[in-house]
């Protein structure tokens, strides 16, 4: 599991640690774990041409000390002042001492450079990039050289994962201590490029409870349910499906083809696509009617393709299993239904479907995500499930929001959503809590769409279907195949 804790945390944090170490440790810590990576990123660094960007806080002095350990080596190691009358004083000294220059010209090197090292601001940072910062910014990303940023892309929210102005992009981000939040978070996430975490000591100053995770193949492998000696499809689970139209079947297929690959034993679908969903599945009982009428289930799927049929929605909700509300049923939904409710909700918006139910532009969640999926959370006393590109998932009672990693823009076909609900209930009815179901099956799906995007063709919300068992294989042996999929961060 990553954890992402905000800036306040990790101030406190740092403050804790620092009263019991001498000065300037945790920087020394900072900067020989940068140095190292961009000199594993150079390969050779005798000779190479690298330009760091320097802020007025100690992320500029943390860039200084790094780039004075890549002069030692040989480096040719100029410095972009943004604030020099403010530049951290004793990160320049080391740098001139080991051979390094103050440019004075920052395009120049810029032009030339092997590697460029973004140290405007880290944790400090406040807004986007100052509009002196914009050129240099945009002459580091328009260069061949690699760029690396300083514990933040400068410029992004830290806490939040919000991107304010402009920010600048880089390939590998080098962080310190732990995550902050912005560094799993869209779009700021899309700054970053690969993360990178490097140990300073401050584990264990930091709170049990961090404000941000992001599952990993083996947190996921210790969720997914198997079947024990003892298993018979019904204490497997079994997971209720209404979705569909006449007008709609597809829903319906696809949110079944996802149930039958989530682990419960059974897929019950009711409603008025049953010949078509029996015809893709003889595996799946299915039936006409009401959900009422559908015998006992361990969790339902509601919504999906189902019209303007607010009947089936109430008697879902009515029903005392987890419920996951989808689609259409987020149109239908009366949050008076959920009040009453005691077995846990999981509510799947995409951006414009929570923009709907919080009464806001769409434009507002896309832009804060994290605060979105924590108030819609809170507000419906359900666990949410906020899709997109980075898809998070929020508890009503508070605790860590989840990050999904696995995100992909080949997720962005008709129908995902269906297989993502279909898969997510059938968690649920196996036995997993709402939020594990959520940010597993979200785990899942990505992956899925990763392994099967990896084929080259086109694809299709079939084919994510399709492609959960290798995800679940894929996590489960993570040795084998692990070249697609792995974390990017
Ligand atoms: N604490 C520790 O133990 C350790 C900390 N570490 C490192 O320190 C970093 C935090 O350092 P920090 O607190 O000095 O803040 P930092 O991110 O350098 O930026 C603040 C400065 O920037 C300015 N500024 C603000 N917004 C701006 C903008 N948009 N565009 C331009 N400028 C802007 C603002 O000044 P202002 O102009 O607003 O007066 C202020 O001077 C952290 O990320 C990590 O790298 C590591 O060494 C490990 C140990
Ligand atoms: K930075």
């Amino acid at each position: 599991m990553r954890s992402a804790y905000s800036v306040e945390e990790v101030r406190h944090a740092e403050e804790r640690l620092m009263a019991r170490l001498p000065d300037g440790v945790l920087m020394q810590r900072a900067a020989a774990g940068l140095a190292a990576a961009c000199a594993g990123l150079l390969g050779r660094v005798y000779g190479a041409r690298v330009v760091l960007l320097v802020g007025s806080g100690a992320n500029g002095g943390d860039t200084l000390w790094a780039g004075a350990r890549l002069a030692r080596r040989g480096a040719g190691v100029a410095a972009v002042l943004l604030a020099p009358e403010r530049t951290h004083e004793a990160g320049l000294a080391a740098l001139l001492a080991a051979g390094g220059r103050i440019a004075d010209d920052p395009f120049e090197p810029l032009a030339a450079a092997d590697l460029v090292l973004d140290g405007i601001t880290g944790i400090g940072g406040r807004g986007g990039l100052r509009p002196d910062a914009v050129p240099v910014a945009r002459a580091a990303r328009g260069s061949d050289a690699v760029v690396v940023a300083v514990d933040l892309p400068s410029g992004v929210e830290a806490d939040t994962g919000e991107v304010r102005g402009e920010a600048l992009r880089a390939d590998l981000t080098v962080t310190f201590g732990t995550y902050k939040p912005g560094l799993l978070v869209d779009p700021a996430r899309g700054h970053a490029g690969a993360v990178r975490l490097v140990d300073i000591g401050l584990g264990g100053e930091l709170p049990s409870v961090p404000r941000l995770e992001a599952l990993q193949h083996a947190d996921v492998a210790r969720m997914l349910p198997l079947p024990g000696a003892g298993s018979d499809k019904y204490r497997r689970g079994v997971v209720g499906v209404a979705a569909g139209s006449a007008r709609y079947p597809g829903a319906a297929v696809l949110a079944v083809a996802g149930a039958l690959r989530g682990g419960a034993g059974a897929v019950r679908y009711v409603g008025p696509a049953a010949d078509a969903v029996i015809a893709r599945f003889p595996e799946c009982l299915v039936g006409t009617g009401q959900p009422g009428t559908a015998g006992r289930v361990q969790s339902w799927v509601v919504g999906p393709g189902i019209g303007d049929r607010g009947d089936a929605v109430r008697e879902v909700l009515a029903a005392d299993v987890p419920v996951l509300v989808d689609a259409d049923g987020l149109r239908l939904l009366d949050a008076a239904d959920l009040r009453g409710r005691t077995a846990p909700t999981l509510l799947t918006p995409h951006a414009g479907e929570a923009a709907a139910l919080l009464g806001v532009a769409r434009e507002e969640v896309e832009a804060a995500r994290l605060a979105s999926v924590r108030e819609l959370a809170a507000r419906y006393g359900a666990t949410v499930l906020l899709k997109g590109s980075t898809t998070l998932v929020a508890d009503p009672g508070g605790g860590a929001v989840r990050a999904d990693p696995m995100g992909t823009p080949w997720l962005a076909t008709a129908g995902s959503g269906d297989v993502l609900s279909g898969l997510a209930g059938s968690l649920l009815a196996a036995g997993l809590d709402a939020r594990d179901a959520a940010s597993a099956a979200a785990y899942l799906h990505g992956l899925a769409a990763r392994l099967a995007a990896a084929r080259g063709t086109p694809l299709t919300a079939h084919d994510v279907a399709a492609t959960l068992p290798e995800a679940w294989h894929g996590v489960r042996e993570p040795g084998e195949g692990a070249g697609v999929g792995g974390s990017r961060a």
